[in-house]
Order: structure tokens, then sequence, then C-alpha cells
């Protein structure tokens, strides 16, 4: 018998499959309401107001599984649940269209000031002077994310007549095609658009995208929506554009803080808010309640889950043979992802020497989900990274080869963008570690480390020391430093592994370094 605990309101349509299993006990009660009991609970069912915290899981040791009704997983410690060998799964497009719908009703409302006018005739007046709104038929809208729910709010725009302007560095040229928008930079969407929709996981560079620089550069009148996430649009940021009357409205469906409190925004009679119901339909719920509650029957049954978004199915004799590569694979694709931050259509991989020999799906599963991690809204790991990937015109392959670079293995990963391709080659070394032992055309040997600093520049006496000198004028010690060139007087390239962060200042001091084409940030 599997018991399972269902801590927030999750469809009952939707959970009825579980109900009729005679394998599963289901207990419908708020995690503070179940203390005595959590111990026992096999699975956990959420929405997105339990926080399962690791101070939860403490608390859950017989704790298998998590599902999500929705998608996002921020208010889940994955890592904590992934540490304890938890499943977390997730419903990823049930709720699409209902968000979708709700940016959609939110905008209408804001630009006819539906709300305002609603609370007025309630109090018994009528002043029809003073609601006069904006037509959205002819109007530009700019979509920052273009995902699931950007995608399903432009087909909406477009029936309703107005141009559609997309942001999102991920989207590739034909996936827009395809959906009849334009892909633009971030800082042509806010010069032209009358209003702007955000529609992008929260991550740490989407954490205040429209903040105060960012809203300088949009047009007067604006109207801005938040459909997604708290803190995409930068709540302090907007109150002297609303004061001084740059920014037209604001609808939020979501907060940094939820419940808000008492916000100053909830002071301005041009903010329109609703309590983060991007998601709360019948439907939406129904389908968000059935995709779990399948999963969950699945994993119960020993079947493999299709919509993890943690644990590989792995057995453990398998897992001990390509851990190594496993890891390794997954920094190829994360290094690769960042250096290429622009939309790319394919991925191809190839193993030579011992790697070759074993199971590499699992090595290229575990490589993808490390290039989509940096450009997806939810966790996406080995189990659900082809999906990911298809969803987002990424074809990917694998191939095998004898060349191995003189190394007993090696891992090659190419990535084709738009008008850029990119190679990085790297082996893992038994009682070592992992090396990239070329990057971008050039030999080089790093490891794939911690905080790590790409410079390209053209090989001339005394660079070292001039990079040295900026680094250390903004207190940044280097760890290690690998120099490698195509050839003399040509380009040539430096990696540097530091020992903190650094942040966009000292990137542009870099960058003004004679001779310095390139300076990139990246993660391993
Ligand atoms: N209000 C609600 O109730 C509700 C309901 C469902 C989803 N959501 C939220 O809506 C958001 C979108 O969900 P989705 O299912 O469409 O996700 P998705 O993963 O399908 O789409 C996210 C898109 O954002 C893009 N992106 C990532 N980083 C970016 C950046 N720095 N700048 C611009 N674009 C970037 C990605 O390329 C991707 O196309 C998420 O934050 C999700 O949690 C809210
Ligand atoms: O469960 C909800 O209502 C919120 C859902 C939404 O924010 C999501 O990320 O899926």
């Amino acid at each position: 018998m599997f018991r399972v605990l269902v801590s927030d309101a999750i469809s009952e349509e939707g959970l009825a499959p579980l109900c009729a299993s005679a394998q599963i006990d289901i207990v419908q009660k708020k995690v503070s309401e179940a203390e005595e009991e959590l111990h026992t609970f096999d699975a956990l069912l959420v929405r997105s107001a339990t926080k399962v915290t690791e101070e939860l899981l403490e608390k859950m040791p017989n704790l298998k599984i998590i599902g999500r009704a929705g998608v996002g997983v921020d208010n889940i410690d994955v890592e904590a649940a992934t540490k304890r060998g938890i499943v977390v799964i997730n419903a990823p497009n049930g709720n699409t269209i209902s968000a979708a719908e709700h940016t959609f009703a939110m905008m209408a409302a804001l630009v006819r000031r539906i709300p305002q006018a609603h609370i007025s005739v309630k109090s018994r007046e009528w002043n029809r002077s003073a609601f006069v709104g904006n037509e959205l038929f002819g109007k530009k809208l700019g979509i920052i994310g273009f995902g699931r729910i950007g995608s399903e709010v432009a087909k909406r725009a477009r029936a309703f007549g107005m141009s559609v302007h997309v942001y999102d560095p991920f989207l590739t040229k034909d996936r827009a095609e395809k959906l009849g928008v334009s892909i633009h930079s971030l800082d042509e969407v806010l010069a032209v658009a009358d209003i702007i929709t955000v529609h992008t996981p929260l991550t740490k560079e989407t954490k205040g995208l429209l903040g105060k620089d960012n809203l300088a550069k949009t047009k007067k009148g604006v109207y801005l929506i938040n459909c997604a996430r708290g803190g995409i649009i930068d709540e302090q940021a907007l109150i002297p554009f609303l004061e001084n009357g740059h920014v037209a409205g604001v609808a939020l469906d979501v907060f940094e803080q939820e419940p808000p409190g008492d916000h100053p925004l909830l002071a301005f009679d041009n903010v329109i808010v609703t309590p983060h119901l991007g998601a709360s339909t019948v439907e939406a719920q129904l389908n968000v309640a059935t995709q779990v509650a399948e999963e969950l029957l699945h994993f119960f049954e020993g079947r493999p889950v299709t919509s993890s978004i943690n644990l590989p199915a792995l057995s453990k004799d398998v897992y001990e043979k390509i851990q190594a590569f496993y890891h390794l694979g997954r920094k190829l694709g994360l290094i690769a992802s960042q250096f290429m931050n622009i939309p790319v259509q394919e991925l191809s991989v190839t193993y030579a020497g011992t790697v070759a020999d074993l199971e590499t799906t699992y090595i290229t599963r575990s490589l993808l989900a490390g290039f989509l991690r940096p450009r997806v809204a939810s966790t996406v790991n080995e189990v659900n990274a082809a999906m990911v990937a298809k969803e987002r015109g990424i074809t990917y392959g694998e191939k095998f080869s004898d060349e191995t670079h003189g190394y007993a293995n090696c891992i090659s990963l190419t990535v084709h963008g738009e008008n850029k391709t990119f190679t990085i080659k790297g082996t893992h070394v038994p009682n070592y570690g992992d090396r990239i032992v070329h990057f971008d055309g050039v030999a080089i040997d790093f490891a794939p480390e911690g905080h790590l600093l790409y410079i390209q520049h053209q090989d001339r006496p005394g660079m070292i020391g001039k990079v040295g000198n900026v680094l250390g004028a903004y207190d940044v010690n280097i760890a290690t430093m690998q120099v490698g060139r195509q050839e003399a007087g040509g380009k040539a390239m430096m990696i540097l592994s530091l020992d903190k962060p650094v942040d966009d200042e000292v990137l542009q001091a870099l960058a003004q370094i004679d001779d310095i084409e390139t300076v990139k940030r990246l993660e391993a």
C-alpha cells in the first residue's frame, strides 16, 4: 500500500484514477495538519501553496515521489529532493492555455480599465467619461519569453490584429516564422512595444529584467503585464514610472512575495491585480491533476515516468559504469550553451575511445540537459531533455569515431547555431578528473569547474599581464589560467578559473583592453 498526501487544492476528478487504485491510500490534508503522520507518506502532491523545503523533507523519510500539479517547481527544493533520491514530477503543459488566456484577459482589462469601471458602477456611480480606454487592434505587443505560454499569447494577439514583437534569446528563426512573429533584441522590443508581457522563468538572468534601466527604454504610455513569476518586473523600480505617468498601467498575477500584503503598488489606480490565478481554471486543474495522477500510478507500478524533472531512470549497474562521463557530458553541454547564447538548431555528439562502448544514450541526455538548463523555465534533466529539445526545435544526434586525439576517451560536442558553429571536446581521466581539451578550434587543457572566464584575443606579448592587472584591480583572484592559440600572432584564447564570479563591470573593463575581442563568463 502506498500512501499519498495531497496538501493543496487539486482537482478530485483528475485524482480519480489514484483514488480508485486498491494499492493507494490518499489523504487530503495540509502538511501542517498532517504533522504526526508525515513520516508515513510515499508520495506528496502539491500545487504552489505548499513549500516543499529541506526541513519538510527531513520529516518525510519515506517519501519517494513529489508531484507538482503545474509547471513551476520553485516551491519545491528540487536539489534537496534529488539528494534524497526523491523523484519530482510536474505537469508542464496542462495549464498553458489557461495561463495564456489569463494573460489576455488581463491585457483587455488593463487597456479598457474594466476593474476600475466595475468598482465604480458597483459603488452606484455612472461615470462613462472616466473610463476611456485603448483598442488592442493595431497595437504592438512585446513578448519577452516565447515558450509554451508566450507563443499561445502571440496566437491570440494576432487574432486581435496586434503585431507581435518577440524577445527570446533561445528562439530560432524557423520557429518564429512558423508562429508568424518577428524576433528582436530586448532593446528593440522595449522601444517599440505599446504593451509588454513577460513569459520567462524566474532565473538569475530574468530576475529584475524589467528594472530601472530597461523600464526607461520603454515607450511613454506603455502597459506592462506579468503573469509569469513575481520579480521578473522589478516591483520597486516600477513605482517612479507609475508616479510620473511613463507607464500607463500594469497588470500583475504574480508577486515577489505572495501574498503581497500591503504593497505600495496596490495603491495605484492603474495597477490591476489577481492572486496568482493564471492556472486557476477547471480545465487546467483537471489537466494537471490527471497528468500527475497518471505519472504517480506509473511510478508505483514500476513503469518509467515521463515528466520527471530530476532523476534519470538508470539501473545502479549502468549508472556506475557511465557516471564519470555522465558528469562530463553535463558540463560540456552547460559550457557550450553559455558560450553559444544564441538560438541553435542542432547538437552533434561524437564518442571516441572507451566511452564509445558504454550506454551513450544516457550520456547524451545528460549533455542535452546541461545544454538546455540555462534556457528553460522548468528544471530539465536526462528524463525530459529530449522532449524539451524537441519542443524547442533542437535536434541532436550521436556519432562514433576512432579519433581520440591521444586520450583514452573523448566526447566531442558541436553546436550549430544560425550563423555560428562551435565545438568543444572533453576527456575523463580516472583519479584525476574531467579536462576540456579543445575549445572553439583551439587545443587547450582546463578543468570544467567553478567560475570560468573565456577571453579571445590576438596573440600579442603582454596580454596575460594586462588581464591579470584588471582582475587584480577588482580584487579577483585567478586560480588557474590556460592559454592556447591557432597560430603564432593569430587567434588566441585564455581560460581562467576564478575564485569568485565576476560582474558585468569587470567584463567590460577586460573587453576594453586592446586586442581583446571577446570576454565571456562561463559557470561549470
Ligand atoms: N500565473 C500562473 O499561474 C502561471 C501558470 C503557468 C506558468 N506560469 C509561469 O509562466 C512562465 C512561462 O511558462 P512556460 O510554460 O511558457 O515556460 P517555457 O519554458 O515553455 O518558456 C519559457 C521561455 O522563456 C525563455 N527564456 C529563458 N530565459 C530568457 C531570458 N533571459 N530572456 C528572454 N526569454 C528567456 C525560454 O527560451 C523559453 O522559451 C514560467 O515562469 C511559469 O512558471 C505561471
Ligand atoms: O498551481 C497554481 O495555481 C500555480 C501554477 C503556475 O504558477 C505554474 O507554474 O504552473
